[in-house]
């Protein structure tokens, strides 16, 4: 761990990362980087055995060696016990079944951290409000972290920036220092439902990006739906709370744009097999079994924008997409040629 804590927040003794896909990994990686002892749960019995052995994931990480220090186990409880933070690194859709599965087993009065980028599908709750809503935990014991944060660079150890946000701010604090690397810089922040919407829905515009990549469109098209989507990202997130500063920080811009410009992106990605004319069942395939939570979460954003009526055109294009209502080369004329606005 890095520098001296502030007075009255006391260190992380030991954390259990719950999830061992690409995000889990890596942020177990940061972790035990960092100095903090740090327990993986993977589901499969054979990934948590190769990571304590031979300190790989090699489905998720193929090139990475993984700290000696890392443990990782298959049993929750062992994972849990003794945790004074339980980070939580599953799919978005994932989180609530399993959540009520460990809910026993979570430690009192642990912080609850949350790595997952989406909006529950049917109830429209963020991630921070599933865990409240679960474990019956006080919102004030609940974190995320988000900002550009790609697993892979990130576990190759480039450097970058993240958001560690919790309305207790000596909580954000503990989960900051616990997180502290020479590459991973984590910025505290107590807007909660700003970081949460920012990162949910960049995954969405990044599906956008995509899919005018994989429809021929260059880098004026790309710059014009990061911008516009950047526009009514801020506008969702403000009118459910969130600061509009947030969105303009690491947590809404910094992530928006690594991820609807990067190669590595799933959700990038997948875009671009939209726009190429692969169906949603071809790019889920062609993504290789890992998440792009952005055609998870985009029905459940376009709802949340028209429940509080927000304007959220190139999100709604995208939920039409995914549904499989209209062809990728028709939603990107439509956008285009929408009527004018005066803003
Ligand atoms: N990979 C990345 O670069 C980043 C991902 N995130 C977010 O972190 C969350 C997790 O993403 P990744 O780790 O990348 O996903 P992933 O697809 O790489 O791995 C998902 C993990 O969840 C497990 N899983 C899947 N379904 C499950 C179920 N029903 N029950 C229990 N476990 C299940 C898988 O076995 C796997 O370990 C997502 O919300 C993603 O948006 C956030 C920042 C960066
Ligand atoms: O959230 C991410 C980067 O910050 C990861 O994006 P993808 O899920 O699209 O790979």
């Amino acid at each position: 761990m890095s520098a001296i804590l502030p007075d009255g927040v006391r260190p992380l003794e030991r954390v259990a990362v719950l999830g061992a896909g690409s995000w889990g990994t890596t942020f177990a990686k940061v972790l035990a980087d960092a100095g903090t002892p740090v327990t993986l749960w993977a589901r499969r019995a054979e990934v948590a055995e190769t990571v304590t052995r031979e300190h790989r994931n090699p489905e998720y990480l193929p090139d990475v060696s993984l700290p000696t220090e890392l443990v990782a186990t298959a049993d929750a409880d062992e994972a849990l016990d003794g945790a004074q933070a339980v980070v939580l690194a599953l799919p978005a859709q994932k989180l609530r079944e399993n959540l009520e599965h460990w809910r026993p087993h979570l430690p009192d009065g642990v912080t609850l951290v949350s790595l997952a980028k989406g909006v529950e599908r049917g109830t429209l709750l963020r991630m921070s409000e599933v865990i409240c809503e679960v474990t019956d935990a006080d919102a004030d014991r609940v974190a995320v972290v988000s900002g550009p944060n790609l697993a892979g660079e990130i576990a190759a150890e480039q450097p970058t920036a993240t958001v560690v946000a919790c309305r207790d701010h000596e909580r954000a604090i503990a989960v900051q220092h616990a997180c502290s690397t020479g590459y991973f810089k984590p910025y505290t922040n107590t807007d909660v439902i700003g970081c949460e919407l920012g990162g949910a829905c960049k995954n969405v515009i990044a599906l956008a990006c995509g899919t005018a990549a994989g429809l021929g469109y260059g880098d004026n098209t790309m710059a014009s739906l990061i911008t516009r989507g950047l526009a009514e990202i801020s506008r969702l997130a403000v009118a459910l709370g969130a600061e509009q500063l947030t969105l303009a920080g690491l947590a809404g811009m910094g992530d928006l744009v690594a991820t609807c410009a990067s190669p590595l992106s799933r959700n990038r990605r997948f875009g671009e097999a939209l726009g190429r004319g692969l169906t949603v069942a071809e790019a889920e395939e062609a993504n290789h079994g890992q998440v792009a939570e952005g055609v998870k979460s985009c029905d459940a954003i376009s709802e949340l924008a028209r429940r509080h009526a927000v304007d959220t055109p190139i999100v709604d294009a995208v939920r039409r997409v995914c549904d499989g209502e209209v062809s990728a080369k028709e939603v990107g004329d439509e956008l285009i040629n929408r009527e004018l606005k005066v803003e």
